[in-house]
């Protein structure tokens, strides 16, 4: 019986080595539960620090009619990371549910200079006042010590960037129609913002992600975080300009100037990406390096647009999308004089509906 001591010592390993493995387990998951606690606890004292000592203003709309300031910033404060909806170049976005029926979303801004504080209050105001169905209203707004919030209507749809290059499998792909209601939505929010604001707006950041959907899949322009204010004789502002590479107009990078034109190129990216569900930066458009305006003038004249189409789009009207990649190769002219106002794009836009009737 000289195995039985063998035997013996092997279960006594067995058995410490299996306690000790459960013990490393367990502790390794409490220090993923402490860290992930110490985030959101980060996160709240951030933000009740911020509300501590700042300004709320709510302006005066149906959705925030029923809500004091002191109701939302209360509110506010509950936000932890697990509302968090999304995050950009300029802060994070939450999602704050009000009651029943009303959500907005609040986006915290990392604290630039305080100097510009009342240049961007006034800025905000003015936002404020902006109130159309293809844009995102802005209810109010939190100023305070570190950051600023921005407090927005909530899109429940989330963004076309999401909707069209997103990996949930659940995600029903966009139809035709639905890209064509999506198209005319943004453009009809763009021209109200380059022609029936005063002053005049220029968007500067159009993109996919800045593309929102509301509860009916209507399209609505968000994030005037760049949008610059300008007097309505101007054509164009000179500032520095923060907008998205893919999505920025030629002579950018030689002027550095915003313009209306610029946003209308950025408008025909965002189109040429309805069309063909690509990224402006993915490869297929940089064959043998060509830009995306050679690339889609070559399309339209070779009338190869039907091969250019999403593939996840099953059917489609042909001459509707012709019509389309047309609009958009106009957008996309390296001569910004070439290129039509906002209001002539939503007119072209408008007018391909009257193609099947
Ligand atoms: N009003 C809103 N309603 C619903 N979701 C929103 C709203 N605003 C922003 N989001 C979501 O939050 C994400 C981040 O938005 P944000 O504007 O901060 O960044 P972005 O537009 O993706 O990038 P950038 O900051 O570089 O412009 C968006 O992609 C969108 O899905």
């Amino acid at each position: 019986m000289a195995g039985s001591p063998v035997i013996a010592l092997y279960i006594t390993i067995c058995c410490l080595a299996f306690v000790m493995s459960k013990i490393i387990i367990s502790f390794l998951l409490y220090k993923r539960w402490a860290r992930k606690r110490r985030i959101i606890e980060d996160s709240l004292s951030a933000l009740t620090c911020l509300l501590a000592g700042g300004r709320m203003v709510v302006f005066r709309s149906p959705a925030a009619q029923s809500l004091s300031s002191k109701a939302l910033m209360k509110k506010t404060m509950k936000l932890s990371n697990k509302d968090i909806i999304g995050s950009g170049g300029f802060g994070t976005v939450y999602r704050l549910p009000v009651d029943e029926k009303t959500a907005f979303a609040v986006k915290r801004l990392n604290k630039g200079n305080k100097d510009t504080d009342r240049g961007f209050e006034r800025e905000l105001q003015a936002m404020g006042d902006i109130k159309h169905r293809n844009i995102v209203s802005l209810h109010g707004y939190y100023i305070a010590a570190q950051f600023n919030l921005l407090i927005y209507e909530l899109m429940p749809n989330g963004s076309l960037d999401t909707l069209l290059h997103g990996k949930s499998s659940k995600q029903k792909p966009l139809d035709w129609p639905a890209r064509y209601r999506i198209a005319v939505g943004a453009a009809r929010g763009i021209s109200y913002l380059h022609h029936d604001c005063i002053p005049h707006i220029i968007h500067r950041d159009i993109k996919s992600s800045n593309i929102l959907l509301d509860r009916n899949m209507e399209a609505r322009v968000s994030d005037f975080g760049l949008a610059t204010l300008m007097h309505p004789d101007q054509t164009h502002v000179s500032t520095i300009v923060a907008g998205t590479f893919g999505y920025l107009a030629p002579e950018y990078f030689d002027t550095g100037r915003a313009t209306t034109k610029g946003d209308v190129y950025s408008f025909g990216v965002v189109l040429l990406e309805l069309l063909t569900g690509k990224r402006p930066t993915d490869e297929s458009f940089i064959e043998e390096g060509a830009k995306l305006v050679t690339w889609v003038k070559d399309v339209v004249k070779d009338e190869r647009q039907e091969q250019a189409v999403d593939s996840t789009l099953s059917c489609f009207p042909t001459e509707e999308v012709k019509e389309a990649f047309r609009i958009a190769e106009k957008c996309l002219e390296s001569d910004p004089s070439k290129r039509p106002a906002m209001a002539e794009v939503l007119k072209m836009l408008e007018q391909i509906s009257s193609l099947i009737n």
